[in-house]
Order: C-alpha cells, then sequence, then structure tokens
C-alpha cells in the first residue's frame, strides 16, 4: 500500500480500527462517538443553532435532489465473491499523479466556523493525520495561508468559487497564494456562481457571508488585491465597513453569472498544477472538459444544494465513466455516507470519492475528533466490506461494475 506523508498510526490500516474498538471495550472503554452513521446528523443538530444546522443540512427546493442521491446508492446492490484469497485490501490509488493511500478526499467546504470554532484548522489537522486530502474552500472562515499551516505537510487541495473576467486579478491573487502555500490541485466549482434557492436558509433569512460577524470572507479579507480593489472603490479599509466589505466579496465570488468554457485558459495560465472541474454532470460537458485540457472532474450537483429536481450525481456517473474515464481522472461526489456507497461509486467509474455533510457533522459534534472519528468510520467500513466482498483492490481490474447489480 502506498501510503501518503506521515499519516496517524490509527489510520494506516482501517479495519484493524475495528480491533481496537473491542480491545478498549475489553478494558471498559466504550467508544466517545457513535458508529450509526444516520446519528450523526441528529447529533449535529442538537448541538448546532437552528441556521447553521439548517445551512449545513439544507437542500435546494422540495429537497428532491438529495432524495435522489440517496435514493440512487439504494438502487445498486454489491454482489460479493467467495474464495477469492488475499490478505489486505489494497486501497490505495493514483489520482491526478498523486499517490492517495485512501480514495477518499474531503469536500470543499465554506464557513467551517460555523459548526466549530476549531473550523478550517481542525478539519485540515484531521485530514493530515488521516492521509486525506483536504480541499480548502474559497468561502473559508480562515485564510488560505492559515489553512496551508494547519494541514503542515499533509495534502491539501484549492476550491474557487471563480469570479467573473472583470476581476481576473482577484482571481490569480487566490490562486498565487495558493500555490505559495502548497495546494497542490485546482477545483474550480462550476454550479454555485450564485447560491440555489434554499428554504431552510430563507427560512433563517442567513446567508452566511453576510452575518454581522462576516466570518465566511477570510480569504477575501487577507487578499491584497482585494483589498486595494476596496479601497479604491470606497475610500475606506475594509476594517472600516465590513458588512459592506463582506456584500462586495460576497458578489466577486458570487456574481450570478457563470464564466464560460475559453475562460478556462486563464486558470490554465496562472495554475501549473492539475485543475478539475467540479460540478459536471453530462457527457458532453465532461468530453468539453477533456477537450479544454484538465487533469479532472468532479461529477456532483453539490449535494443536492444548487437545483432542485436534479438527476441524482450517481445516475449520470456510468455514462460520464464510459465517455472519458481513460482520458481524465473523475472523481464524485453528492450523497456519500458510509463505507459501502464509496464501494459503488468506484464501481460505477470514479476513482476517488468527495464527502462533504458527514465530515462535516463530526466537525459539529467533535471538532477535529469527531472529524476523524467519521473519517475512520468510513475507512473501516469501506475496507471492511471490501475484504468481505472479495475485492482485492480499489483498481479497475478488481473493483468495477461486474461487483454490482442494479436493484431496480
Ligand atoms: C455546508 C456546505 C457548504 C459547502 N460549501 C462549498 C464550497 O464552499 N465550495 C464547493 O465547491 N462546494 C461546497 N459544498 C458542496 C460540497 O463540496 C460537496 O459537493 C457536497 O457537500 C457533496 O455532497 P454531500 O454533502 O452529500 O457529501 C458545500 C456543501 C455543504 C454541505
Ligand atoms: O453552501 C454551499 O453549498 C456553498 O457553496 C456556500 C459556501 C459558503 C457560503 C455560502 C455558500
Amino acid at each position: 500500500m502506498t501510503t501518503h506523508r506521515h499519516v496517524d498510526p490509527s489510520f494506516a490500516r482501517p479495519a484493524a480500527y475495528q480491533q481496537e474498538i473491542y480491545s478498549k471495550g475489553l478494558k471498559g472503554i466504550r467508544p466517545r462517538f457513535t458508529f450509526d452513521v444516520s446519528q450523526w446528523g441528529p447529533m449535529a443538530k442538537e448541538i448546532l443553532p437552528a441556521n447553521a444546522w439548517g445551512y449545513v443540512h439544507g437542500d435546494a427546493g422540495s429537497r428532491q435532489t438529495d432524495e435522489n442521491n440517496l435514493a440512487s446508492f439504494k438502487r445498486w446492490g454489491i454482489v460479493p465473491s467467495r474464495l477469492v484469497k488475499f490478505d489486505k485490501v489494497d486501497l490505495s490509488t493514483k489520482v491526478l499523479g498523486m499517490d492517495l493511500a485512501y480514495p477518499l478526499i474531503l469536500a470543499p467546504v465554506g464557513v467551517l466556523q460555523l459548526f466549530n470554532e476549531g473550523k478550517e484548522l481542525a478539519v485540515a489537522q484531521a485530514a493530515k493525520n488521516a492521509g486525506v486530502p483536504y480541499t480548502l474552500s474559497t468561502a473559508a472562515a480562515s485564510s488560505i495561508e492559515e489553512a496551508a499551516q494547519a494541514s503542515d505537510d499533509g495534502l491539501r487541495f484549492f476550491q474557487l468559487y471563480w469570479p467573473t473576467r472583470e476581476h481576473d486579478e482577484i482571481t490569480i491573487s487566490m490562486l498565487k497564494r495558493a500555490k505559495a502555500a502548497g495546494y497542490k490541485a485546482l477545483l474550480v466549482t462550476l454550479d454555485t456562481y450564485i447560491l440555489g434557492w434554499r428554504p431552510d436558509d430563507e427560512n433563517h433569512a442567513y446567508n452566511p457571508f453576510l452575518r454581522p460577524d462576516s466570518i465566511g470572507v477570510e480569504i477575501g479579507f487577507s487578499d491584497p488585491v482585494f483589498r486595494k480593489h476596496f479601497k479604491k472603490e470606497t475610500g475606506k479599509e475594509i476594517e472600516e465597513d465590513l458588512p459592506h466589505a463582506a456584500r462586495e466579496w460576497s458578489q466577486i465570488v458570487f456574481p450570478g453569472m457563470s464564466n464560460g468554457w475559453e475562460d478556462l485558459q486563464l486558470l490554465k495560465e496562472h495554475w501549473d498544477g492539475p485543475i478539475v472541474l467540479k460540478g459536471i454532470h453530462t457527457v458532453p460537458d465532461a468530453k468539453r472538459a477533456v477537450e479544454a485540457g484538465v487533469q479532472g472532474i468532479v461529477v456532483s450537483n453539490h449535494g443536492g444544494r444548487q437545483v432542485d429536481g436534479c438527476v441524482a450525481s450517481l445516475d449520470v456517473l456510468p455514462d460520464i465513466a464510459e465517455a472519458v474515464g481513460d482520458k481524465i481522472d473523475i472523481l464524485f461526489d453528492s450523497g456519500i455516507r458510509c463505507g459501502t456507497d464509496i464501494v459503488k461509486a468506484l464501481a460505477l467509474g470514479a476513482k476517488a470519492v468527495l464527502v462533504g455533510r458527514p465530515y462535516v457533522y463530526g466537525l459539529a459534534f467533535g471538532g477535529q475528533d469527531g472529524v476523524e472519528h467519521v473519517l475512520k468510520s468510513l475507512l473501516g467500513d469501506l475496507d471492511l466490506s471490501l475484504q468481505l466482498s472479495g475485492i482485492p483492490s480499489v483498481d479497475k481490474k478488481h473493483l468495477n461494475r461486474d461487483c454490482l447489480r442494479r436493484i431496480n
């Protein structure tokens, strides 16, 4: 197994985590958090203010997309093979030219300070300990440099909410900072140039960017080019009018209008590592991503938070994988809740998955420890489920469509 950099020993063999739990049980030590994945959300809900809970749990419109995402996983079943002789499952994979210990990446999630005071820094540290790449959101409550410091020698990616072209200098400045701070891949989110219709947030009249304490704007407020821009526009430093500055930053990163395919050239010119387009949902777009010369895509509907009534991301994955799976790295998110959901997404063509809400719930109920707990649970389940299904590795030669049956 290829392990990435320094990984906390208790993550080194996910299946062994179960033995650790039972040995502790013999000594009367009970686990601090539940392993019942269906309880992570309710535990977070108990702790969080109603508006923060509504924000993380919330979906677009009538919630159909999130329901579709979750239902789609249940329409596939794993078909285990017997008498397959191997010692350990090889969970390692190569994504975007990088060796990963596991086919798992933390999805970019904005404003983590809403869930725990440890915010992005606690998550970056948990990811480093787990040997799982961390992705920093443009809408973070920590700066690019602070999060990099917390992530230390862990692998980290930067997610871009991409301003329209009149703000190229700000885009370029973020890319420059991310590069200098050691972020190794750029995930460009294409599905959120404005926030979707979200009844939970609307009921609470709540936009995390526009709180009196303006906490999701740290990357903008620490950006020299944005600071100069704000001064020029208003004659003030951002500290002199924080609410105005937060509104301005929010309009720059959520401009209400998409860039076009031709604009990707700008990112290619100013980012020399791999570029991944997040939010791809059709075969033609996946093919255009290949033509555009990017290295990866994330098949994702933003966890059902943008377009209500959207097809499940898992339902579009097989066709996309068939069309471009040998030309580009396909990542997947939207609806991963347990280890066998990861098995299914990989079998249908993803090289790795991103997980969003589950780790945010972990952050809410247990800070850094809560995030580590969620990661251990997902990885332990993944490891044992593959072992018990007679699937020796996450490589396509072992884990593919033949491992699944469509149930209905
Ligand atoms: C509270 C919250 C905030 C998010 N913020 C971002 C973000 O800043 N950038 C981004 O690209 N995606 C963001 N996402 C979407 C996630 O990256 C990911 O696509 C989604 O959560 C995956 O679905 P899941 O929650 O079902 O795992 C956010 C999701 C949640 C739940
Ligand atoms: O909530 C989201 O999905 C999202 O992308 C976001 C992130 C930060 C602030 C507002 C929305």
